[in-house]
């Protein structure tokens, strides 16, 4: 029997950073397609900010294993709506997910193939799980950086399809200094 090493490593809690961790950047130019506001989408894309980054210690895809990953997620808006990662189901769709809260602020939205949508609210210290089949993305309120870790199955996989195609049936957006969750117009089951 051949065994892994066992490893540890401390997260930055302030910049979200894992030491030696693959690291991923999403800017705006990543999202196209994405927010429903395609004129500030448009307008935003001038400065093309980076709206998340991951940073991720993967395994093989195997069975039993497990990935941590840490995602730094910028605050801002277009338009209305707030920033947001994809936001993908998994491909191998009964894998289930945690996720911890670790500074800043905003919430997970999820939802099942068939459009049903719930909004958890995620702070420093919250606990989410995302049980198999529920569609995950996760979106910054405030006005920090919103940092988090995520531990999945090492063959969960993402399938960012159907998302990248519809989006979800809800939209998490500003309304008078408040966060309100509206209907999706372009959702379709
Ligand atoms: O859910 C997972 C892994 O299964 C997270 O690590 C996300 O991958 C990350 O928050 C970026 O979001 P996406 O761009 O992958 O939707
Ligand atoms: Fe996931």
């Amino acid at each position: 029997m051949e065994y892994k090493n066992p490893l540890g490593v401390d997260i930055d809690l302030e910049t979200g950073v894992i030491p030696g961790a693959k690291k991923l950047v999403r800017r705006l130019s990543d999202l196209k397609g994405y927010f429903a506001d395609e004129k500030a989408y448009e307008e935003l894309l001038k400065e093309n900010p980076v709206v998340y980054e991951v940073y991720a210690v993967e395994q093989e895809e195997k069975d039993g294993d497990l990935n941590f990953a840490t995602t730094v997620l910028y605050p801002g808006k277009v338009g209305r709506e707030f920033f947001f990662t994809k936001g993908h189901y998994h491909s191998k769709a009964d894998r289930a997910e945690i996720y911890y809260g670790i500074k800043g602020k905003g919430g997970m939205l999820l939802q099942t193939p068939e459009g049903r949508a719930e909004w958890i609210e995620m702070g420093p210290g919250t606990v989410v799980y995302v049980p198999p089949y529920w569609a995950h993305r996760t979106v910054n309120t405030g006005d920090e950086p919103f940092i988090f870790l995520a531990v999945y199955p090492a063959d969960a996989g993402h399938d960012y399809g159907s998302i990248a195609e519809k989006g979800f049936s809800k939209l998490v957006v500003e309304e008078g200094g408040e966060v309100k969750l509206v209907d999706n117009p372009r959702w379709k089951e």
